[in-house]
């Protein structure tokens, strides 16, 4: 199961989180979060993580050019797609970036949106369900209604997201079955800060799952 850590702004929190079994280390893109990395801060930090894990670049709404500099400058593995990006964009961004991975997103309130989303699975190579929260786009620690999540089986991977903890990823886990989770409030001490006592439990806590 792939297990993405997400808003890494250290070189050296990155490390120590790959190294204790995270697959994926999430950048945010997003000016107006407090997890915000400015380009100068991506392109120092997200180089030498490549070499430890897949890296994901978190975008809302950016033009195709600027996402595709962005990839040139850091070379980013994966865009995770945050906002209102429709089917064309992301048909127009493969084309651009024919190499990166590219996640779609949904903020999911009604059923209709766990349709909406499978609307993009020829465009994109996997998608990711986080929680809708009026002020924020993500990082909220918001979590799902995962009982209305229990029949989501897209034909491509996806990836569970919004307010999982250490302590709630179990129960989580035990009613659905993503091919990955993504954290990022659940474990910091700030935003942007990770606790790395929390994901040491929550690498605990999910091992008899990771066999
Ligand atoms: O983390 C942020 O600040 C953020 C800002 C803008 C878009 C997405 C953001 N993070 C994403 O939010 C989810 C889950 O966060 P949480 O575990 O509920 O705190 C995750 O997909 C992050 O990539």
């Amino acid at each position: 199961m792939r297990i993405k850590i997400c808003g890494i702004t250290t070189i050296e929190q990155g490390i120590e989180i790959a190294q204790m079994g995270a697959t994926d280390l999430g950048f945010i893109c997003v000016p107006s979060s407090p997890r915000y990395l400015n380009l100068t801060q991506l392109a120092a930090i997200v180089p030498p993580l490549t070499e430890v894990a897949n890296t994901v670049g978190v975008f809302a709404d950016f033009s195709v050019a600027t996402i595709a500099h962005v990839v040139a400058l850091t070379s980013l593995d994966t865009v995770q797609l945050h906002g209102t990006e429709s089917i064309e964009f992301c048909q127009e961004l493969r084309q651009a970036l024919p190499e990166t991975e590219i996640i779609k997103v949904w903020r999911i309130r009604t059923n209709s949106d766990l349709e909406l989303i499978q609307t993009y699975n020829h465009v994109v190579d996997g998608l990711l369900l986080d929680a809708y929260h009026p002020d924020a786009l993500g990082g909220t620690g918001q979590t799902l209604d995962w009982q209305q999540l229990s029949d989501f089986a897209p034909p491509i991977p996806w990836l569970l997201a919004g307010g999982l903890t250490p302590d709630n990823i179990d129960t989580a886990l035990s009613q659905l079955h993503p091919d990955g989770i993504d954290l990022s409030s659940g474990v910091e001490v700030s935003p942007g800060r990770k606790n790395l006592d929390l994901v040491d439990r929550l690498f605990a806590n999910l091992q008899s799952r990771l066999g």
